[in-house]
């Protein structure tokens, strides 16, 4: 349906993997249900603007390096670009664009008044030092300078990416304006406009999706078996969380693989273990060690997959054995293995629903900096649950409505209302 190629820089990968390709098949079959107009679907077909940079940057040891970096704008009907910046070898200018559009449909199905957007580097940063990190990130920012901003284009972290590279963001931006703008970046340190709540944001979003799904199926996290995948940011919090809530995790890993235990892993004592060892919970001696592909196919009540994209695929799909799988990451599975899941009746929570927690809190903390005024952790946190439940019920509500799943549902009502909101600003001729 893409007519234009608007992405001329890459090849495209398999079709099957190709998260851009995948992103535009969700947008069909949302506009299918819809009966959206073609030419609605044609615009939000194409990311509205597509930046690729190059970052040229003096390593310690002199030698000089460029990296490619990205910032792919899908849509603004809505407001603000809003979306994180991913440091990662995998990044592509079609794994961004596809990220950005999640964004459009995220930021619409919260009700949140942002457009979509998404920003990366192709980098390892674990191979690089800190202060080669902020040269990469401060040049990075420096050439995106036109095209970020508080009221333009929102970066916030994602995978790779914390507090840390945003202040740099924010310092650099601000240098090159001349004052100090805290909004043009959230997920800052609390130290210059950061929330409190953003860090655990994602996780929390998460669990509370989880719990809601749980209760409509009759069923409290307590004892619940969970599997997660990636213990950062996002898997990290959502395991604290469900842990406290009483579930039991029963695996975890990082990218240099997992651990498992039957009786339950001690979070905060595996938490402490990941901070000690370059954060790989390989080698936590309470627990058997377990390949990435083995913990995904673990019996559980929930698996959580909270990495990369393409982790659930026509090769393993058959092997899943969790009831429910919410998605903390972007992606995570594949087009034709979602419909085998769907098929099997394995309750699959989406990602623009399941992992919005964080830009959520992203929003929050944008409206605490514009109005001056900072809430307590407690105020934060009630805010988004009420933002998330929201969402959650009118998922469900639209998935009885039209007697479809979840991710279709999620996709109809972001969809929908963005593409309400380009026919009432008469962008669509
Ligand atoms: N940080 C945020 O606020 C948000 C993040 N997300 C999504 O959540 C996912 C994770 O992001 P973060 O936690 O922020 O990243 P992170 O960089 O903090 O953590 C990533 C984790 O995944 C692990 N990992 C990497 N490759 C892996 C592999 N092949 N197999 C298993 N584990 C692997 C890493 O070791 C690490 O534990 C991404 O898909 C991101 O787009 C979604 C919404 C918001
Ligand atoms: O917090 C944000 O603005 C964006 C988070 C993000 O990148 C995501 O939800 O995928």
């Amino acid at each position: 349906m893409v007519s234009t190629p608007v992405l001329p820089l890459e090849a495209a990968s398999p079709a099957h993997i190709c998260p851009f390709d995948q992103a535009c098949s969700y947008l069909e079959a949302a506009a299918k249900e819809l009966r959206l107009a073609q030419g609605i679907v044609e615009i939000l077909s194409h990311p509205r603007k597509v930046v690729t940079v190059s970052i040229p940057v003096k390593l310690d040891n002199g030698e000089v390096r460029v990296f490619a970096g990205h910032r792919v704008q899908h849509s603004d009907i809505l407001g603000p670009y809003k979306g994180g910046t991913r440091y990662h070898p995998a990044v592509t200018l079609r794994e961004v664009s596809a990220l950005a559009m999640l964004m459009t449909w995220k930021c619409a199905l919260l009700g949140i008044p942002y457009g979509g957007g998404k920003g990366g580097i192709a980098i390892d940063p674990k191979r690089y030092s800190v202060g080669e990190l902020e040269r990469i990130t401060r040049r990075y920012t420096s050439e995106l300078i036109k095209d970020i901003g508080p009221s333009v284009d929102i970066p916030a972290p994602d995978m790779g990416t914390s507090a840390r590279e945003m202040a740099w963001m924010m310092d650099t931006y601000s240098v090159n304006v001349g004052h100090a703008v805290p909004g043009v970046v959230t997920g800052k340190p609390l130290s210059i406009g950061g929330s409190l709540g953003r860090e655990m944001a994602t996780g929390r979003g998460t669990m509370i999706i989880v719990r809601e799904a749980l209760a409509d199926q009759g069923r409290s996290l307590v004892g619940v078996q969970v599997v997660i995948q990636g213990f950062g940011n996002v898997g990290m919090a959502a395991a604290e969380l469900l842990h406290q809530a009483g579930a039991k995790i029963i695996a975890v890993s990082t990218g240099a693989g997992g651990v498992f235990a039957k009786e339950g892993l001690d979070i905060p004592a595996l938490k402490a273990y990941a901070a000690a060892n370059r954060r790989s919970v390989v080698g936590y001696p309470q627990a058997e060690p377990i390949s990435n592909a083995d913990l995904l196919t673990l019996p559980c009540d929930v698996l959580i997959p909270a990495a990369l994209e393409n982790q659930i695929t026509e090769e393993n799909v058959n092997q899943i054995q969790a009831q429910m799988v919410a998605e903390a990451a972007n992606g995570p599975i594949t087009l034709e293995a979602n419909l085998s899941l769907e098929a099997r009746g394995v309750t699959v929570l989406p990602d623009i629903l399941a992992n919005a927690g964080g830009v959520v809190v992203s929003y929050l903390e944008w409206v605490q900096g514009l109005s001056y005024l900072f809430w307590d952790e407690e105020r934060v946190n009630r805010e988004m649950e009420h933002l998330m439940v929201q969402a959650y019920r009118q998922v469900t509500q639209q998935s009885k409505l039209r007697q479809i799943p979840l991710r279709l549902a999620a996709y109809t009502l972001g969809v929908g209302r963005v593409a309400q909101a380009l026919s009432d600003r008469g962008l669509y001729p």
